[in-house]
């Protein structure tokens, strides 16, 4: 893609968020969270503007059931979604928490139908009759999706009678769940157009992507780019193994198709602060290489970097960082710097060289640097000793 092809419009309108990190990110090794931090994480991703969040399922313990009493009764914008098995018991009990609706879920592939529930196709179908029918009578108010888990190892032709039924029963979206993080881009772009063939207009269309391959982001997109309306994320993206699609990764590769189009519909720079929140609740620290708010996220290193950095940032950047309420940082005095970097720092300390002292005093700096940068203090030094020698 050059410049003058400027990336294809994704409107941030014709997608929305919903953040797992109550549900799939309590499945992560260090997920345990009690009372106060549910709370805190719901406020947090209320203040920042997610649109729904996905909450554990009450058949947990009582605990758990009590735990999305107190989220519903907090008066958040964000919608809350509880997620529960395709089946009436947990659905009796999910109903009465005061959420805004429920996340169904059944394992369509031969592995979970073989080692999991043990249910056919046509059993799935009876069951989801069942029971999308019992809430639709019962509790019409209730939003309900139904997701086949282990979306991509079922059967097409399996996948394709689950999604029409149960779109003809009136669920107002499905879920395409990459449970083992193992689709490519193309196959989930391919198969939600599929899908969105078999289920009613105003259906909409959840993805759900688990990133053991590395995809969770890519995928997420070419969800999004085939159609569909709702991404499954979590805070750093934590969840069950190495996690789902991380928030802040998915802000970053939608905000380039629609920056201004996230910057109405979130308070993207209060995206630092659920990181380090996250980070402070399951004892880890955010990854250096974290999407926006990795310590490195914006470090600029290289001469040739430098000299275009200080001229537009915008050169080495694809998203500004202060968007997200991070900063850049720029590391002048290691030995892959240039003289356009030194000539920068000389001035920010009202220094003048000629160009021929520039040269060497660069020299000098890269030469120091071998084995490691120079901090300031030291460049500073350097940069004033060989101003007056
Ligand atoms: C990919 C995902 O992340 S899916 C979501 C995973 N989330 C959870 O597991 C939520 C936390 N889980 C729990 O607290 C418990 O597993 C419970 C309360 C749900 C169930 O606990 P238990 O009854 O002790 O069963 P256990 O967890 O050992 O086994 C899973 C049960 O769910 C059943 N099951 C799995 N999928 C479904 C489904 N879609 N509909 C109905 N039952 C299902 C299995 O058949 C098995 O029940 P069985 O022993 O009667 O065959
Ligand atoms: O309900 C869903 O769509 C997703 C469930 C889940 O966590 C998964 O399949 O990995
Ligand atoms: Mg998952």
């Amino acid at each position: 893609m050059t410049t003058d092809s400027p990336a294809p419009p994704i409107p941030a309108r014709s997608w929305a968020i919903i953040d797992s990190t109550l549900r799939e990110g309590e499945q992560f090794a260090r997920g345990n969270f009690g009372q106060g931090d549910k709370i805190e994480i719901a406020r947090a991703l209320d203040a920042f503007g997610a649109e729904f969040l996905e909450v554990t399922t009450p058949m947990v313990s009582a605990r758990t059931a009590q735990d999305i009493r107190v989220l519903t009764g907090l008066g958040l914008r964000s919608k809350i979604l509880t997620h529960v098995r395709c089946h009436m018991e947990d659905v009796r009990r999910a109903v009465d928490l005061g959420v805004d609706g429920l996340d169904l879920l059944f394992g369509t592939s031969s592995f979970l139908r073989e080692f999991s529930h043990g249910k056919s196709i046509g059993q799935i179908i009876d069951t989801a009759s069942e029971v999308i029918g019992w809430i639709k009578t019962n509790h019409p108010d209730l939003q309900i999706r139904f997701s086949a888990e282990d979306t991509f190892r079922s059967q097409e032709a399996d996948l394709m009678a689950v999604y029409r039924a149960v779109s003809d029963l009136g669920v107002h979206r499905v879920g395409l769940a990459d449970t083992v993080g193992v689709a490519t881009p193309r196959q989930v772009y391919t198969l939600v157009r599929e899908v969105r063939k078999v289920i009613h207009a105003e259906c909409g269309i959840e993805f759900h992507g688990h990133n053991d391959t590395g995809c969770a982001v890519s995928n997420a997109y070419e969800a999004i780019e085939a159609g569909a309306t709702h991404i499954d994320t979590t805070i750093l993206g934590i969840g069950e193994r190495n996690g789902i699609t991380p928030l802040g990764g998915f802000l970053a590769r939608m905000f380039t198709f629609d920056p201004q189009g996230l910057i109405d519909k979130y308070n993207l720079d209060l995206l630092p602060e659920l990181d380090r929140m996250i980070a402070r609740m399951v004892g880890l620290p955010i990854p250096w290489n974290n999407y926006l708010t990795g310590e490195f996220a914006y470090n600029h290193k290289a001469g040739m970097h430098l000299k275009a950095i200080y001229l537009n940032p915008g050169a080495y950047e694809a998203i500004p960082p202060g968007v997200f309420g991070v900063g850049r940082r720029i590391q002048a005095a290691s030995k892959v710097t240039g003289k356009h970097a030194i000539l920068h720092k000389a001035r920010e300390l009202g220094l003048h060289y000629g160009d021929e002292a520039l040269r060497q005093v660069t020299d000098h700096i890269k030469s120091l640097a071998e084995h490691g940068e120079l901090d300031d203090a030291h460049l500073e030094q350097v940069l004033r000793e060989w101003v007056s020698a």
